[in-house]
């Protein structure tokens, strides 16, 4: 059909509120008991077939209860990622011959079977697999990932309208190619959304892909997959590998049709397969697209004049949401003198008070974290903390792994502002804060700045404008999401584009048009309706 169609107007899925007696409760609770009673084997999916890695296995438990079994995976061996880049190639004719519309319908299907008759499997899947709080699983599992796969084609449909104009006698066009090769999608734990977005926005530009989730998002990925099938989507352009992606990236990143890398993890992941991609460079049929969000150290800077309520929810919020697992979260925030003596007994009892359990029971604000090799970090570095003379532990501090791998929410002040707790992610429950005297504002903006690698997010809390204008301004590197008066979490797909700069990553900004277009590789076309026929110009005359 060669029809210029229009496509949807998109909007954010509206988050539900799961209050007792809503029927969206009821639908959850009821997926909760189906999942976590019935362990599946978490499967490879290779040109639409489902089987087990051919390496050894490994079950994915609950980890606010790390006996519950949901599932086992078998990393996949060399020989499966060939299979899968194999697959990849053998449907890349078919997917990139279909039209655009064939394939934005197939993800606009996907985001209303996911609001619809999925969001329960989607959001129990990431609750129990990832240990999320209802309202943490909504917005991710349900509302960010249908708001990724309705934007972006949206923002698809732009770029491909985007068109360059012709002068007489001619016509010229922008062909917009997906890459030559696959792209190799490589998924954190701690977003379902992110791995859904990851490979299908290659997937949409027309490209084929291998899809490498992490182990312990592998339940949810798994039922994620199973929806995009019954979307529609054909076999062999996702296919999904399970494990930890070390013989996959043996195989993959020394692959002549690499075409790009979509990778959300940590900033030392990505290093490794940048500089995995730079020894291998000459070995490519095209130059690799290398698309990495990495990981943050992300602040929030509360100024004299702040609202103290504001603030002690915007810490609240933006530091133990999910157990402080996203990349987002505030892990330093620096707060003057006086508003910290007035606001530091609220504070330590607001987070001393956080309900912490199995997020089956729906009371709890935090689950645990991911896996006991987070849960030894969280430990670690508060055993440092406690033993070091600088630091003082103001809330929390507990941990235990008996049943889960429980961190309770934890509150340090230093007087280092070098610390490692000011300048290393930790990516758990522990917010450092730093006490800085009214006057030296304009210094700890400077400190902000540079005391940390990462530039992902960062907020300023303040009732002044020129103070926001200032803050805006002086730390203009240091976010590449910056907040004024809020959290430094929770962006919306379409309303806050999300990425940063420096060690967090190549700032491509996940569902807009920016990131889509890292997918294409233009073709400019001109067409001479009438050419000329002599080779001579006037001056020759
Ligand atoms: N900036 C963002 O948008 C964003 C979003 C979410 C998470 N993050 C960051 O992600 C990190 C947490 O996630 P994580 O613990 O899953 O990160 P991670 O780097 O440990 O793992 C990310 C993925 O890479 C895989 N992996 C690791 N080595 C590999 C290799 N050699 N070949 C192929 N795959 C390999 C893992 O199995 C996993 O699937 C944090 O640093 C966080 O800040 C960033
Ligand atoms: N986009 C999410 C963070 C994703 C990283 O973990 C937020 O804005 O909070």
């Amino acid at each position: 059909m060669d029809a210029v169609t229009q496509v949807p107007v998109p909007a954010n899925e509206p988050v539900l509120g799961y209050g007792p007696d809503s029927p969206e409760r009821a639908r959850l609770v009821r997926a909760l008991g189906d999942l976590a009673g019935h362990p599946v084997d978490l499967t490879m999916t290779i040109g639409g077939v489902q089987r087990m890695g051919g390496g050894g296995k490994l079950d994915v438990v609950q980890p606010h209860d790390h006996r519950a079994v949901l599932g086992t995976l078998a990393e996949a061996t060399e020989e499966d990622a060939r299979a899968a880049i194999d697959a990849a190639a053998a449907a890349a004719p078919g997917w990139r011959a279909l039209s655009f519309d064939d394939r934005a319908a197939i993800f606009l299907k996907a985001a209303d079977l996911l609001a619809g008759p999925w969001r329960a499997t989607l959001n129990a899947a990431t609750m129990l697999g990832q240990s999320k709080s209802a309202q943490q699983a909504e917005i991710d599992s349900a509302c960010e990932l249908a708001d990724f796969w309705r934007f972006n084609v949206h923002f698809a449909r732009q770029i491909l309208a985007e068109q360059p104009i012709s002068g007489p006698g001619v016509w010229n066009r922008t062909d917009h190619r997906p890459l030559e090769g696959f792209v190799y999608a490589i998924t954190p734990f701690n977003f379902t959304a992110i791995a859904g977005n990851l490979p299908t926005a290659p997937a949409l530009m027309g490209n084929t892909v291998l899809w490498k989730p992490s182990p312990t998002q592998q339940f949810s990925a798994h039922f994620l997959m199973r929806l995009l099938e019954q979307a529609g989507l054909p076999p062999g352009v996702i296919n999904v590998v399970t494990g930890s992606g070390i013989p996959v990236s043996q195989v993959a990143l020394r692959h002549r049709d690499l075409a790009g890398i979509h990778f959300t993890g940590s900033t030392r992941t990505f290093q490794h397969l940048w500089r995995t991609v730079g020894e291998n460079i000459a070995g490519y049929r095209t130059y690799p697209r290398l698309v990495g969000e990495t990981g943050g150290k992300d602040f929030v800077l509360v100024h004299a004049g702040a609202d103290p309520a504001a603030v002690k929810t915007a810490l609240t919020r933006g530091a133990f949401e999910y157990q402080g697992q996203k990349c987002s979260a505030a892990s330093r925030a620096y707060l003057p003198r006086g508003l910290w003596n007035r606001l530091r007994e609220e504070l330590i009892a607001e987070i001393d008070g956080l309900s912490m359990g199995p997020v089956t029971d729906l009371s709890n604000f935090m689950g645990a974290v991911i896996d006991r090799r987070a849960f030894d970090k969280h430990r670690a570095a508060i055993d440092r903390a406690r033993a070091t003379d600088t630091i003082t532990v103001q809330a929390g501090g507990g941990y235990s792994d008996a049943t889960g791998y429980f961190v309770r929410p934890t509150l340090l002040t230093g007087t280092d502002p070098d610390d490692e707790i000011f300048t290393t992610e930790y990516f758990g429950p522990i917010l450092s804060v730093f006490v800085y005297d009214e006057p030296d504002f304009d210094a700890v903006m400077d400190r902000i700045d540079a005391s940390s690698p990462y530039a992902l997010t960062g907020s300023i809390m303040t009732t002044e404008r020129t103070v926001a204008a200032r803050a805006a301004e002086r730390l203009r590197f240091a976010a590449g999401n910056f907040y004024i008066n809020d959290k430094p979490t929770g962006a919306v797909v379409g309303q806050q584009p999300f990425g940063g700069g420096r060690a967090s990553g190549t700032n491509d900004k996940a569902g807009s048009a920016q990131n889509l277009l890292r997918w294409t590789s233009t073709r400019s076309i001109k067409e001479t309706f009438v050419p000329p026929t002599e080779y001579g110009y006037p001056h020759m005359r």
